[in-house]
């Protein structure tokens, strides 16, 4: 009856999708016949402009210069540091922006100012700022933004200067020629050189191959970057949009998974453009012909599509949204893509001031109120060219005006043509006959799209049911009984939903979660007074309570605040999945209490707090009480933990917030991994993306799953990167008091030049051998590479972790050993009363065969598996395609230079056999 049930509810919504997806699919059939290639989405980055998109975790904000003239920014959207620190009195040339922040360049100075919330561009005028350096245009990256200076005189005329600032930009670079102007794209920048129109592009970290697939030979007249490619309109008569870049990358292949798209964005449509805007993997451009918008690239499957018939003066892209402002008077932003109101309230400027007359190929706009200050300048915006096919050019373009075009009725084939021309005289002598021969034309089309979409839904449905299908039978838990439970997780390929796993729970949560009520909890906790509070999260307040048998809990309070939405949401996430998880080192949850809008979640109580506090808390003691023995401990434990996560429970469990804050240490010094209000179900190889913002901390958060949305157990694999770079440096993920304030980006160039003492947290005394944190290092390093598919799974961090923990131990005969094996590995802890537990007995191996005893005895009747694995045994299982890969790449970097070669050891070789010394140490203690 379950299986049944839950696969009639998963081939419901499979049904209810494909439907969806078919009226899309019709609507875009229909739009595609009529009015040519209209239907695909942008979003994106680029050029200064009058209006710019800034994009990010903290959410879309759209700003713009003010269409009365006055040059002042108007802001609209969610990011709040954008919208409140827009300056209200300042005029600019025009607008940039990047991830999290928007860029002006200032009418008085010439120069940039900036505001938002980067962690990476300086707010106000960046610095260094050259003193009386004057830009003429500024361009923004997704952390950076680049200046373009002022044309140069005297012997440097012949050059040209661009001052970057941001992620891995800081410095001047200087050009040979003339440019006219830039582009930033995410992690590079072009510039399009004024004498022989030709692009040079500079950066690229992400090699999406924008430098290297520059075409040298083509002449553009305007270029436009994207997330990762370029595209520039085409010299000559034509003006069509050539793109390049992102091709190669195997960013591509992810971008597949997320996205929808025919092709890529570097098949540009052969329509003339007169301007052209880079998203994140698309681009749009206005067409010549009618000023309409047409985008192509890769598109985010749930976003919305440009509407219908708009003609746009200019376009602007974020990473997943599209605007334009509306080639009508009242000059409004209008949007489509991703997560953004469609229409916004606030009239802007269609274009930049320029001081000179609009040159051959431009008008001046013209408004009701001047667009500009200065009556010298004017807004020159670019003659359309050509009229539509069934119309004709009435006048041509003049400085005055755009070229006037009118249907030609008596060609029509237009369904605009139509309908125009139906209100005119002429066509109402003419209407019936045309109608009938528009229909006559158009009905066998019509009847060919409709077979066609139904034969592609039967097609994508099959395919659907049989992954499905396979989905189901993929995710293998460990106990036969327990399978109808199974099949209606695993059917889920990826919840974020958590009411699609609440059928299962209810019953588990009884089983496992003690409900208790508010009364209880409130006298447990003195009425949930100030000193009993322990701790406090973003959505809630931990306290310390006794309860009546005297079982001393914390309990986590959510906070009432406005996000009632999300704080249930957290509150069910952590619940349910804190039910159905059962290891050593996860936090135990003993119950919960949901009474009105109270929602309380109750835990075992961690005697020692959490991890942050010891490393980055006032008390210098704390600090140095935990010792290079212990911090590997607390390593090696979270990795466990968080290895089990991944590995054994089923389906997999991606915590998503993987930090200090949340490895909390019990009375006896073991780690346990905390906070499940973000973790998510879904398989570990799931190519599925996830339609919300990215969610987690800043500084842990995975660079990939942040700009691709795709998420997978790697992206924990990153966050623990971090936690081990914390533990080893003392450095918090994020510290504003450094000159390198990203942990990354000062520890990885160290790490990589084998320089690892300048790393090491200065509080404590390094070891008298280096080589265990050496060997923690580079799984650190390995761990936060940029590509998930280049870190190590948890399942070898762990194992890499306890070898260096061996070799920091110093040798299994140990004279005095400093933990003991179950703190050391926490594994026979496991539902064991503390009190049972003691901290200085040395354990012998019938010691641990009854602790694995007792582990069994007392495990949870959950359909999630348990790990039972020994070490030694995960280890000779464990070689992942990532793993392999890391080895290549290590191979390369070891081949170029000897320098810090130890440092750098694959981690196949940092899992290679193990010495005699190192064998005997595991077989004892694992
Ligand atoms: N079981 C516990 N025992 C003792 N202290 C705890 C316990 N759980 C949480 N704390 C303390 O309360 C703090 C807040 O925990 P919580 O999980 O609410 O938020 P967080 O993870 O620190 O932050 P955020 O929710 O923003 O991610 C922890 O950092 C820890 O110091």
């Amino acid at each position: 009856m379950g299986i049944s049930r839950s696969l009639l509810e998963h081939f419901l919504n499979w049904v209810l999708k494909i439907q969806t997806w078919q009226a899309v699919f019709l609507v875009q059939i229909r739009v595609l016949v009529v009015f040519s290639n209209l239907w695909w989405l942008v979003s994106g980055l680029g050029s200064m402009s009058s209006i710019a998109i800034s994009y990010g975790e903290n959410g879309p904000v759209f700003c713009g210069l003010k269409s009365d003239g006055s040059h002042l920014v108007t802001c609209y959207g969610s990011n709040s540091a954008i919208i409140y620190g827009t300056p209200a009195h300042f005029p600019f040339m025009g607008l940039t922006a990047g991830d999290g922040f928007v860029c002006g360049l200032l009418v008085d100075s010439n120069q940039p100012y900036c505001w938002g919330s980067s962690r990476y561009v300086q707010m106000g005028v960046p610095q260094p700022m050259i003193k009386g350096a004057e830009y003429l245009e500024i361009s923004a990256g997704d952390y950076h933004l680049c200046g373009l200076r002022e044309p140069l005189t005297g012997r440097l005329r012949n050059y040209s200067l661009v001052d970057c600032w941001g992620y891995n930009m800081t410095r001047s670079y200087r050009f040979d020629g003339q440019l006219q102007s830039i582009s930033a794209g995410s992690e590079f920048n072009c510039g399009l050189f004024s004498q022989n129109r030709t692009v040079f592009c500079w950066g690229d970290e992400t090699s999406s191959r924008v430098t290297s697939l520059i075409p040298q030979e083509m002449r553009f007249q305007k270029i436009a970057a994207g997330g990762y490619h370029v595209c520039g309109i085409l010299e000559g008569a034509n003006s069509r949009v050539f793109c390049w870049g992102g091709r190669s990358l195997d960013i591509e292949e992810e971008i597949s998974t997320a996205y929808t798209g025919q092709g890529n964005v570097d098949s540009a449509p052969k329509d003339p453009m007169l301007s052209v805007v880079g998203g994140k993997f698309h681009a749009c451009g206005i067409r010549s012909s009618d000023r309409g918008v047409t985008c192509w690239g890769f598109r985010v499957k749930t976003s919305t599509l440009p509407p219908d018939g708009i003609k746009v003066y200019e376009i602007a892209a974020g990473n997943y949204f599209t605007c334009g402002i509306l080639a009508e008077k009242s000059l409004l932003p209008v949007c489509w893509g991703l997560g953004f109101p469609s229409s916004l309230p606030l009239a802007v400027s269609p274009g930049l001031c320029t001081p000179s007359p609009c040159l051959p190929g431009f008008y001046e706009f013209n408004h009701e109120s001047p667009p500009c200050k200065s009556l010298n300048s004017h807004v020159c915006l670019p003659c359309s060219s050509a009229c539509l096919d069934d119309m004709y050019q009435k006048a041509e373009c003049t400085l005055k005006s755009d070229r006037q075009c009118e249907f030609n009725c008596s060609g029509c084939y237009s369904a605009e043509c139509f309908s125009n021309c139906s209100s005119s005289s002429y066509a109402n002598a003419i209407t019936g006959r045309k109608t009938e021969r528009f229909w006559s034309l158009q009905l066998p089309v019509v009847v060919a799209e409709v077979a066609f979409a139904v034969f592609l839904v039967s097609i994508v449905s099959l395919t659907t049911i049989l992954y499905v299908r396979y989905k189901l039978r993929n995710c293998r838990c460990s106990d036969k009984g327990l399978k109808s439970k199974k099949g209606k997780a695993n059917g889920s390929s990826f919840q974020n939903d958590n009411s699609k796993i609440r059928p299962d729970l209810d019953e588990l949560k009884i089983r496992r979660a003690q409900t208790f009520t508010y009364d209880e909890l409130e006298r447990a906790t003195g009425g949930f007074k100030e000193e009993s509070q322990v701790g406090k999260g973003s959505f809630s307040c931990v306290f310390k309570g006794v309860l009546k048998d005297g079982t001393v809990v914390a309990v986590k309070r959510a906070t009432m605040s406005s996000d009632m939405k999300k704080n249930s949401k957290e509150f069910h996430t952590e619940l349910d999945l804190l039910s159905r998880l059962n290891h050593a080192h996860l936090l135990n949850l003993l119950g919960y209490c949901e009474e009105g809008g109270e929602r309380l979640l109750v835990y075992e109580f961690m005697a020692h707090g959490s991890l942050h506090q010891h490393l980055h808390g006032k008390n210098k003691a704390l600090k140095e009480q935990l010792d290079w023995v212990r911090r590997v401990t607390i390593a090696v434990q979270a990795a466990r933990g968080i290895e089990y996560l991944h590995g054994y429970a089923c389906p997999p469990v991606i915590h998503r917030d993987i930090k200090s804050s949340n490895i909390l240490i019990d009375e006896e010094h073991n780690a346990r991994v905390a906070d499940f209000g973000l973790s998510l179900l879904g398989p570990a190889d799931s190519g599925s993306p996830l339609a919300e913002p990215p969610a987690g901390t800043f500084g842990y958060l995975d660079p990939e799953y942040y700009r691709l949305h795709y998420l997978t157990t790697k992206s924990d694999v990153y966050s623990f990167g971090v936690l081990l770079l914390e533990i080893l440096s003392g450095r918090k993920a994020i510290d504003m008091q450094f000159d390198e304030g990203n942990i990354v980006e000062w520890a990885v160039p160290l790490i990589k030049s084998g320089d690892i003492s300048a790393i090491l947290d200065p509080v404590l005394k390094p070891p008298s051998d280096l080589e265990a944190l050496k060997r923690i290092a580079t799984v650190a390093y390995k761990c936060v590479r940029m590509r998930g598919k280049e870190r190590p799974s948890m399942d070898k961090v762990t194992t890499a972790l306890e070898r260096a923990l061996a070799q920091l131990m110093g040798s299994p005969c140990n004279e005095q050993p400093i933990l003991p094996t179950e703190v050391v590995l926490g594994s026979s802890r496991l539902h064991k009363k503390s009190s049972q537990r003691s901290s200085n007995r040395s354990v012998s191996e019938t010691d641990v065969a009854e602790a694995e005893d007792q582990r069994f005895e007392f495990r949870a009747p959950s359909w999630i598996t348990f790990p039972s694995v020994a070490s030694s045994q995960r280890r000779k299982s464990s070689v992942s395609e990532a793993d392999v890969d890391g080895k290549n790449l290590e191979a390369r970097n070891l081949g170029s230079g000897g320098n810090g070669g130890d440092g750098l050891r694959s981690l196949e070789e940092e899992i290679g056999p193990a010495s005699p010394q190192e064998n005997l140490f595991l077989q004892h203690n694992f």
